[in-house]
Order: structure tokens, then C-alpha cells, then sequence
């Protein structure tokens, strides 16, 4: 037996065939997909047209019909897979708690129960609170913010997990352009100076110019874009 060449690091993310339906309705039909470690990828596509439930899917938040998804080489098969806590997301609908502060809904997410956040952690909200333009709000609680300032909070979150892949489902879509283009540079930024790999799903054309690469989904199924 010949020793095996040595192995190439595994992508933080790959999708192999995945399909999926809801009910009787495919919806992604055998998506392949790939991100490399420091690399910001923008999914581009109509509204309809799978970006959700491709991202949801790539998170473990929903089962492929069929096909497989991988995070740094382990199969990811449910939300409470040791894969899937390797991977931050920015949900549409936000993912705030109500009764913490902006600030500790940051802190939350790294700071495991029973350990008090560190200066170093609480220096580190302060610095992506800064980053999204939040740090006046940082100890105001979320149904005191605007629609576009909770957004903004939701990325600081996810950036502060420091996931070795991020999945951001529509970040700008409740900001105007120059606040769009700043979350946009933000996430482009930490794939870059982190190694994380950036998905971020949009049907705004706008901010493409900032992220390394764009895939384009129709129907459920990609093409390679710019
Ligand atoms: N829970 C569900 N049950 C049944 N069909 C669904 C469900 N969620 C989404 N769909 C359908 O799946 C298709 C893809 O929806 P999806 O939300 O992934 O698209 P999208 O590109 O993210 O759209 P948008 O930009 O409007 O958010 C659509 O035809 C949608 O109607």
C-alpha cells in the first residue's frame, strides 16, 4: 500500500448534491457548493428562488433531502452537531434575546454559562459594537432599536462567535446603501483577516463589487457568477 499524499485541509463548507423539499415541492435540486477558509461569497438570486432554505440547510437548521454537507470535513446532520456549532448564523428574523442588553447578546453567545465574561470579551463587543455603529446602544435592550439597528446587532453577534463559517441571510436588507456597504466590508473583512468562510445571501446587486466571489441561484439551482 503506498502512504496516502498529504491531505489538503478541508474546506470549512461544502454542499454536495444537496436537494431539498418541502412537502412535495423541491426546491434546491442538487446543489454543489464550496467555500473556502477566508473567502466571502455572496448567493445572489430572486426572492424565491432558494437562498433561505439553501442557507438553512448549509447550517443544519434543515435535513437535505438528499446530497450531504460538510464543515471542515465532518458531516453536519442536525443543529446540535458538533459541526453545526461551527457555524454562525444571521437569521432574517434576528436572533436577539429580548431580556439582554445588545452588548450581552453578544457576550452570550461565547461566554458559556458560569464564566463571567473577561475584559478581553467585553473589549471585543465594544470593538464589533463600534464596527456596526452600535456602540451608543450597546447596553439598550433590542425593542429599543431600529429595524436596521437590530440587524446590525445580529451581525456583531454572529462576527463575535468567531465560527470558522458564517451564514448571513439577507444582513442588509433593512439598511440603506452606505450601512449596506459597511456590513458588507465587515463580513468581507473577517472572512479575510479571520480564515472564516462568508455566505451571505442577497438579492441586492449593489454591494457585490465587495465580496470575492458571487453565485447566482435560479430555481434551486446555482451557476458560478463573477
Ligand atoms: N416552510 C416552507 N414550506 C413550503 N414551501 C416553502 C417554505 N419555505 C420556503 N418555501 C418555498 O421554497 C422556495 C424557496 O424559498 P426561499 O425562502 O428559500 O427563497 P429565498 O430565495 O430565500 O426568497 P426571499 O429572497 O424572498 O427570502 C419558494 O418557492 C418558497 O415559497
Amino acid at each position: 500500500m503506498t502512504a496516502a499524499p498529504t491531505a489538503a485541509p478541508a474546506a470549512p463548507l461544502v454542499l454536495r448534491g444537496v436537494r431539498h423539499s418541502y412537502g412535495e415541492a423541491e426546491v434546491l435540486h442538487g446543489v454543489d457548493l464550496t467555500l473556502r477558509g477566508g473567502e466571502a461569497v455572496a448567493l445572489l438570486g430572486p426572492s424565491g428562488s432558494g437562498k433561505t432554505t439553501l442557507l438553512a440547510v448549509a447550517g443544519g437548521l434543515l435535513r437535505p433531502t438528499s446530497g450531504e454537507v460538510t464543515v471542515l470535513g465532518a458531516p453536519l446532520t442536525g443543529r446540535r452537531d458538533e459541526a453545526a456549532r461551527r457555524v454562525a448564523y444571521v437569521l432574517q428574523a434576528g436572533s436577539l434575546i429580548p431580556y439582554l442588553t445588545v452588548e450581552e447578546n453578544l457576550l452570550v453567545r461565547r461566554v458559556v454559562t458560569g464564566r463571567r465574561p473577561t475584559p478581553a470579551d467585553r473589549a471585543e463587543a465594544r470593538r464589533l459594537l463600534e464596527a456596526v455603529d452600535l456602540a451608543a446602544r450597546a447596553g439598550r435592550y433590542p425593542d429599543r432599536l431600529s429595524g436596521g439597528e437590530r440587524q446590525r446587532a445580529c451581525v456583531a453577534q454572529a462576527l463575535f462567535t468567531r465560527a470558522p463559517v458564517l451564514l448571513a441571510d439577507e444582513p442588509t436588507a433593512s439598511l440603506d446603501r452606505a450601512r449596506g456597504r459597511a456590513v458588507t466590508e465587515l463580513l468581507t473583512a473577517h472572512a479575510r483577516d479571520t480564515g472564516a468562510a462568508v455566505l451571505l445571501a442577497t438579492h441586492d446587486e449593489r454591494a457585490l463589487d465587495l465580496t470575492d466571489r458571487t453565485v447566482s441561484i435560479e430555481d434551486g439551482l446555482l451557476r458560478d457568477g463573477h
